[in-house]
């Protein structure tokens, strides 16, 4: 017998931004943050964070109803994985994603059946700022945000390439709009023959600089300074790119692609990697909304199958690619100059 139609995921997905917003406004307040001290009650919790009697108890029953606290005997603490993740006190805090998502992309997202008439983005440039990146890049505070949120949803797919690229054959590598150098950090921490640059814009050096010495690969992981509109890349045995073709419309994901072709040797490889969309355009539903956001946030940037990008390098003169999934909706296009 075929199952009776239901509203439930309809109700669900409209109504997620509840949810999420409740998330975002956990992690802003600093609720994990707080909890990863020690656990506390209804009263303690409240106070610790300031919140107004009101509806402090019906926020943290939903996040322990959404899973992301416990509650025992009236004492809320963290879970395994907000203590992890969500306390701002340890190393493997995510949150800087989530961050930027609650100030920026909560608001802008706004905008999106108007960007959807218009192709136009809904972010700061929306009223006439040149790029995105020019736009972050005049508010330290915003940059330091950016390039902080790049590390939290890049580091599963930075530890995946980091052990699964055969980098036993090759000796170097540059990484091509760097962020804050996760990737870099994480290749260099699991290969200890490698060395590695990170290239990004001049005023990302001293954030990139400060996270490579507290991860302590500063002898072997350096930055170089420039703008990939201007300049070749640096030459190195293996190019990466990670979330920067989606930033860009199609001629100029050509010429960074043709660029990479120029910065390697015979037998040297370009990594792409972001939330390559699957070649059916039906299952990462995850790399099909970054490219709706891709329309949030550029003039002409979006996501794109892995056959799309094996085809664009192939153009480019690389003689072999390879699609590899990473972890969750993340993969990476390899292609052999
Ligand atoms: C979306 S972030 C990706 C960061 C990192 N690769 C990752 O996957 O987490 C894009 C990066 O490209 C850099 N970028 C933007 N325009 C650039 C340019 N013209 N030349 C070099 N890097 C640039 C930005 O500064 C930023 O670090």
């Amino acid at each position: 017998m075929q199952a009776q139609p239901s509203p439930d995921a309809i109700l669900q997905t409209g109504l997620a931004f509840w949810a999420s917003k409740t998330l975002l406004s956990a992690i802003e307040l600093g609720v994990f943050t707080q909890l990863a001290r020690g656990p506390a009650d209804l009263v303690g919790l409240r106070d610790a964070l300031g919140l107004h009697p009101r509806s402090a108890r019906d926020f943290f029953d939903a996040l322990v109803a959404l899973g992301f606290l416990v509650r025992t005997d009236g004492v809320y603490a963290n879970t395994a994985e907000t203590d992890l993740f969500l306390d701002r006190a340890k190393p493997s805090y995510v949150g800087g994603i989530l961050e930027m998502a609650n100030t920026r992309l909560y608001p802008f997202w706004r905008g999106l059946t108007l960007a959807l008439r218009t192709g136009l983005p809904q972010n700061e440039v929306a009223h006439g700022g040149p790029n995105l990146f020019d736009t972050l890049y005049a508010d330290p505070a915003r940059l330091e945000q950016f390039l902080a949120a790049m590390t939290g949803i890049s580091r599963g797919a930075n530890l995946a390439i980091a052990r699964k690229f055969p980098w036993k054959d090759h000796r170097s590598f540059v990484d091509v709009g760097t962020a804050q150098g996760d990737l870099a950090a994480q290749i260099a921490l699991a290969n200890p023959h490698l060395r590695g640059t990170g290239f990004d814009l001049p005023g990302v050096r001293p954030i990139f600089e400060n996270y490579i010495r507290a991860i302590g690969v500063d002898d072997r992981v350096a930055f170089a300074q420039g703008s990939f509109f201007d300049q070749e890349l640096p030459k190195a045995d293996v190019v990466l790119m990670g979330h920067i073709l989606h930033d860009w419309d199609l001629p100029t994901k050509r010429m960074l692609i043709g660029k990479a072709y120029d910065a390697l040797p015979e037998g040297g490889a370009l990594v792409v990697y972001e939330s390559i969309i699957d070649d059916e355009r039906r299952e990462n539903a995850f790399g099909l909304l970054m490219s709706l956001n891709m329309l949030i946030e550029t003039p002409g940037g979006f996501d794109y199958t892995g056959a799309d990008c094996a085809g664009w390098m192939e153009e480019a003169g690389f003689r072999q690619t390879r699609v590899e999934h990473l972890v969750g909706p993340d993969s990476m296009v390899v292609g052999i100059r």
